[in-house]
């Protein structure tokens, strides 16, 4: 992948708790390089060692998320076994990326194509600008999806909405992104369109989900990583194991004498 090189995916870690990821190759519309792909990894395995995060938001450079594989590199690895090396590396790398302890946004400007459309089905969130497209383009490449997209798919939007979307490669716009459950909110017209102020606007959507310590906002994303993921027994067996890392905890003592009231 090395030899492909272009691009870089850039991380921020904030204090808030909350990182920015940035697919950042725009003279290629954020296309995946394959020193992109090496980078991609090496991020996740930042953010598994980042243990004050809570939230992460992904996002394309100059207002458009990701257009897939770069097709220059696809071309020169076209052969079979090279296309599943790669399809292997970027698996292995969107899996631990969905699993991360923190609460994932792909932050949709512009057009999320191919591998860019998987990359969305690797965070727990989609927002989408207003004008933003999310499609599954692999038919016309004569492919299907590679990257694990089409098993997130039919979990995030069921196998009858999934066979839509890629049997016709379909266009999905914010509208249908809610209607379908791709999308779990829509960018204001009004902040929308400037990078910062979207990535602000996503900021303050994610806030409301990864506002509390640390500690909770990441056993809260565990134990649906494992609801998500694991058959019932092990998921319950795991859920015991969470619950016991914050019960008697600080957040947790410090609720317990406050009395709280949740009107
Ligand atoms: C299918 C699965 C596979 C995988 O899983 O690995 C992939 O992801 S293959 C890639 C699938 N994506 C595409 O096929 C995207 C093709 N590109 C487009 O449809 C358009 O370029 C679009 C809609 C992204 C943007 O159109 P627009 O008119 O706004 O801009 P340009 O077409 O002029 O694009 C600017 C510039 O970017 C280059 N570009 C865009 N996408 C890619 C790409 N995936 N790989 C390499 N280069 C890309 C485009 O060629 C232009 O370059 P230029 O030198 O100016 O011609």
């Amino acid at each position: 992948l090395q030899a492909f090189p272009g691009g870089s995916i850039d991380l921020v870690k904030q204090e808030s708790g909350i990182a920015v990821l940035t697919v950042n190759n725009p003279a290629r519309m954020n296309a995946f390089s394959g020193s992109m792909m090496v980078e991609l990894e090496e991020r996740v395995s930042q953010l598994e060692e980042w243990t004050e995060g809570k939230g992460l938001i992904i996002q394309g450079a100059a207002g458009t998320f990701c257009s897939g594989s770069d097709l220059n590199a696809v071309r020169a690895i076209s052969n079979p076994q090279d296309g599943m090396k790669m399809c292997t590396f970027m698996q292995n790398a969107l899996t631990r990326l969905l699993r991360l302890p923190l609460l994932s946004v792909a932050l949709v400007e512009g057009n999320a194509l191919g591998g860019g459309a998987e990359l969305t089905t690797a965070c727990d969130f989609r927002l989408m600008a207003p004008g933003s497209v999310i499609q599954f383009v692999h038919k016309h490449m004569g492919l299907v999806p590679g990257w694990g997209g089409a098993a997130r798919l039919v979990r995030i939007v069921g196998g009858q909405n999934a066979l839509k979307m890629l049997g016709g490669a379909l266009k999905i716009d914010p509208e249908m992104g809610l209607q379908i459950g791709l999308a779990d909110g829509v960018l204001e017209g009004s902040l929308a369109g400037s990078g910062a102020n979207a990535l602000l606007e996503a900021e303050q959507w994610l806030g409301c989900y990864t506002t509390g310590p640390a500690p909770v906002i990441r056993a809260i994303k565990s134990v649906v990583v494992s609801g998500r993921e694991l058959p019932l027994e092990v998921a319950l067996r795991t859920e015991r194991d969470v619950f016991g890392t914050v019960w008697g905890g600080p957040a947790n003592l410090q609720a317990l004498a406050t009395k709280a009231k949740h009107k």
